[in-house]
């Protein structure tokens, strides 16, 4: 679904990204792990056109989108969440989520002010695609709340709608676990499992091992900015060089391997 070739980004003299190849099958779930400052958010920001790469290519479904910018990225099937909650909490839910969707429309600033025949119809069409989204993550029953009155897990919820409502092919969430509780966390991951199963290819980045070794099927694992393994769960677990990145590394000392034993510090 996604191949990206030699793919490197460069700020100043650090190399946060270096000749990474790899690829993203669809409909799986597919894991990007590594220790503080290995180049995962980096990598996402380069899929989905928040960085422009200084080296090498990104193919999506077989089109190059390597130099697109992000509306562009989207508009073809990419979208992402972001680490940090990102969702308007004054907004109501489905405020929040028609957002995403706004992306796909047509309607430029001139329609909107005039609220022209095809404002008004781009104005339904994202409330419906809102709405559609909210289904999804199960939050249709509180559209009409103000996110902010949301709890943490369901503030997730409504940012992973925003990325939802326009639709993708493949969802990008970075560090979608963050600043969960143990039962958020396996609800989410429930949430995941089922877009999943309902057509949805996931690439996440992601902290809890928890997390990771029970929902991936594939793990790419990144340090220093360069992939050093990539597999399923119980492959890279047992990868020596996977291991001693991570025992290098103290915030992760010791974690790797041990699926379901709980959550690698993000200290
Ligand atoms: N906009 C930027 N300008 C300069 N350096 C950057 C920028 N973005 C990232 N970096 C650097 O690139 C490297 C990789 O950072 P990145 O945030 O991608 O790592 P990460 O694996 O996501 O880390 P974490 O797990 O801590 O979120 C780091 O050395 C970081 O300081």
């Amino acid at each position: 679904m996604l191949e990206v070739k030699g793919l490197g980004i460069r700020f100043g003299g650090n190399h946060a990204v270096q000749d990474v190849t790899a690829s993203i099958e669809a409909g799986k779930i597919t894991a990007i792990i590594g220790p503080n400052g290995a180049g995962k958010s980096t990598f996402f920001n380069l899929i989905s056109g928040f960085y422009q790469p200084t080296s090498g290519s990104i193919h999506f479904l077989g089109q190059d989108i390597t130099r697109l910018a992000t509306h562009d990225v989207v508009a073809r099937g990419i979208a992402r969440t972001f680490q940090t909650t990102t969702i308007y909490r004054e907004l109501s839910v489905l405020d929040n989520a028609m957002i995403g969707h706004r992306v796909r429309t047509r309607a430029g600033l001139w329609d909107a002010l005039l609220r022209t025949g095809r404002e008004r119809r781009d104005e339904q069409e994202s409330r419906a695609g809102g709405m559609a989204a909210l289904e999804r993550v199960g939050l249709a029953a509180q559209a009409g709340l103000p996110a902010g009155a949301l709890t943490q897990e369901g503030q997730k919820r409504v940012g992973i709608a925003m990325a939802l409502s326009s639709d993708p092919k493949l969802l990008l969430l970075d560090e979608p676990a963050a600043g969960m509780n143990p039962e958020e966390t396996v609800n989410l991951m429930g949430l995941i499992r089922e877009l999943v199963g309902g057509g949805l290819s996931v690439a996440l980045v992601e902290h809890k091992m928890s997390l990771v070794m029970g929902l991936a099927d594939e793990i790419l694992v990144m340090h220093h900015g360069q992939k050093i393994a990539e597999g399923t769960p119980a492959q890279v677990s047992r990868n020596p060089a996977v291991i001693e990145a991570y025992l290098g590394s103290h915030a992760h000392g010791g974690q790797m391997g041990q699926a379901g034993a709980g959550e690698a510090s993000h200290a």
